[in-house]
């Protein structure tokens, strides 16, 4: 196996420079067949600047889960253009996007997606393991430590609660050091505790590593962690708020036809 750092490898094409980590521009998606077509993306432009946390808001079917995967290359968008730095996503074959998603993209799901006969952290590096790549010990111990499970790294994901399991599958998506840490619903299966840890979780690694968190959201609460709060409706930017409250998105959200 070799033993080249998780992440570390870069074609010099794209060598960053541009300050976000993402940027959609007039980015469209429609699903179905021509004569059922839905547009669940319409001329999206957004960018999310590096080192920010971004919280995308909308009813049901609003087209935030689609944002998040055209932002993150798991979906293609039907026109436009993302650009992850200066990495652009369209035109990229399957196997390009999946090797820009593995070493520049971290992802955390509602669902911890934590394989059970594994360890804690055995679970953090498989994905790096999978690519026939190592983690450096210090690396690991560095994730483990920072979502506070240094003593758990010998665990297998049944004797963690859920918020435990959600904090390693926020480990195992630092572990590369992305370039942006996507978050579909992350605190949709905690109780309030452990959402409040998971979110503040969240914050911490913007504030303190510098990463760049982008995170779908129905819970004002969660939103209101953010620096940004993005709302959608009917596939179009519904406007922003900055630092709101959970209350301030809440307001915004009944606007926008949800309670
Ligand atoms: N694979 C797909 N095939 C067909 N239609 C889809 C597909 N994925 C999403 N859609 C449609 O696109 C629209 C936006 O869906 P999306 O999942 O992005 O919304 P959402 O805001 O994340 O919804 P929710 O809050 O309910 O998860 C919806 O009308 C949905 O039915």
């Amino acid at each position: 196996m070799r033993t080249t750092r998780a992440g570390s490898r870069r074609p010099a094409e794209t060598a960053v420079t541009s300050p976000d980590a993402v940027r959609l521009d007039a980015v469209s998606k429609e699903y179905g067949s021509p004569k059922q077509r839905v547009r669940a993306l319409d001329a999206v432009t957004a960018s999310f600047g590096r080192g920010t946390f971004t919280a995308v808001m909308g009813p049901s079917g609003s087209g935030k889960s689609t944002l998040l995967h055209c932002a993150a290359g798991l979906d293609r968008p039907t026109s436009g253009r993302v650009m992850l730095g200066d990495t652009e996503l369209s035109g990229r074959s399957e196997t390009e996007l999946t090797e820009l998603r593995r070493d520049r993209i971290g992802f955390v799901f509602q669902a911890y997606n934590l394989i059970g006969a594994l360890s804690v952290a055995d679970n953090v590096t498989l994905p790096v393991r999978l690519a026939e790549r190592s983690v450096e010990p210090a690396r690991l111990s560095e994730v483990l430590a920072a979502v506070g499970l240094a003593e758990f790294r010998d665990r297998r994901p049944s004797q963690l609660s859920g918020g435990q399991q959600q904090r390693v599958a926020i480990a195992r998506a630092l572990v590369t050091r992305p370039d942006l840490v996507c978050a579909d619903e992350p605190t949709g299966a905690l109780d309030s505790r452990s959402s409040r840890q998971v979110l503040a979780l969240l914050r911490r690694i913007v504030d303190e590593f510098g990463q760049t968190v982008l995170m779908v959201t129905h819970d004002p609460v969660a939103a209101a962690q953010a620096d940004r709060v993005l709302f959608l409706a009917d596939g179009r930017l519904a406007g922003e708020l900055h630092r709101p409250s959970a209350e301030q998105v809440a307001e915004r959200m009944t606007h926008l036809g949800e309670r």
